[in-house]
């Protein structure tokens, strides 16, 4: 029976360090790297538009309220056979929710992508699984050249490693198993179509040593180690994040005391700084604070 409406959550995603993997077929492209998923997240709402068939436009759009969409939101849909060319499928609405800031390193769009699949497949009664929600969610994100592995990252949770880049039965992932608090301040948006549009080669390089590190010692600290390195090397760090690294390192050698910090690094991509641990409240700024997300994307209760 199709419930007509459905709500997902889906974790953000900050990449500490990656290598890209483009290739012809998008199921197959990725990326390799590591990152974090977090509590603070997306949430997608999705329902049958009640308006009577035919009259435009079919399906609103929202993000936190005020009309707009995420390119691969509308490919996910599609994808679904939920289109808003399909004419005689349901029109639906999709509303994309979050406090997090978009185009800042947090992997929105393929959180919205992902929340879209998931949410659209309960209430459509789709019938897709699990895995093949995460592929159409993944293609999509790969398609637009908005992201290349926060989907599969965001639909594992924890602290995921790409070990091989793509799509469910594509790719590989592991995880490093540990919980910690993620202290992050944003300085603006980079853009993410821009960076990977142009040439990645020493960017990649720079990725695969940084994956090599934390394969050989899969711990939190090894895997801030190798981020702080990867940015220094790819030449992606901006100042204003250098600036708050270098603050934060300092507070930690007056502090030794607090020996879960794992110090701050760089979010790709984006101008935005996080930490592990409280080192960025110690070292003076105001953070946003939320935690390592356990459990990955997921549907919720209707609210
Ligand atoms: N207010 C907005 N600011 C930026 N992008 C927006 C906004 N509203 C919709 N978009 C769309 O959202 C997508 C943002 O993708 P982008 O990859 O830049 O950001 P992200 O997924 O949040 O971050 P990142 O990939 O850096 O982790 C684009 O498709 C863009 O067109
Ligand atoms: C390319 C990327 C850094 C954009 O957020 C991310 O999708 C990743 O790690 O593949």
């Amino acid at each position: 029976m199709s419930r007509q409406r459905a709500t997902a959550f889906v974790p953000g995603h900050v990449t500490a360090f990656f290598s890209a993997h483009p290739a012809e077929r998008p199921a197959a492209a990725g990326s390799r790297g590591a990152g974090v998923t977090l509590t603070d997240g997306v949430t997608v709402r999705v329902a049958a538009d009640e308006a009577a068939p035919g009259t435009a436009p079919a399906g609103s759009r929202t993000i936190d309220g005020e009309s707009g969409t995420v390119g691969a939101v509308e490919d996910v849909l599609a994808a679904l056979g939920l289109g808003r060319d399909a004419g005689d499928r349901p029109a639906v609405d999709v509303a994309v929710e979050t406090d997090l800031p978009i185009g800042a390193g947090f992997g929105v769009s393929g959180a919205a992508a992902l929340g879209a699949a998931l949410a659209a497949n309960d209430a459509f009664d789709r019938g897709r699984s699990e895995n093949e929600l995460v592929r159409i969610a993944h293609e999509a994100e790969v398609g637009r050249g908005t992201g290349l592995g926060d989907v599969v990252a965001q639909a594992r949770g924890g602290v995921p490693i790409r070990l091989e880049p793509g799509a469910p039965g594509v790719g590989e992932l592991d995880g490093i198993p540990a919980d910690a608090r993620v202290e992050y301040v944003t300085f603006g948006e980079l853009s993410t179509e821009r960076v990977l549009g142009g040439d990645t080669a020493a960017l990649s390089a720079a990725g695969e040593d940084a994956l090599a590190r934390l394969r050989a010692d899969p711990r939190l600290q090894t895997l801030m180690d190798a981020a702080r390195a990867f940015a220094r090397e790819a030449d992606l760090l901006v100042p204003e994040v250098a600036e708050a690294i270098a603050a934060v390192e300092e507070s930690e050698g007056d502090s030794p005391e607090n020996s879960d910090d794992c110090g701050a690094a760089m979010a790709m991509l984006g101008r935005t700084v996080f930490a592990l641990g409280t080192g960025l409240s110690d070292a003076g700024y105001d953070p946003e604070v939320c935690r390592v997300d356990a459990a990955g994307a997921r549907l919720v209760e209707q609210q």
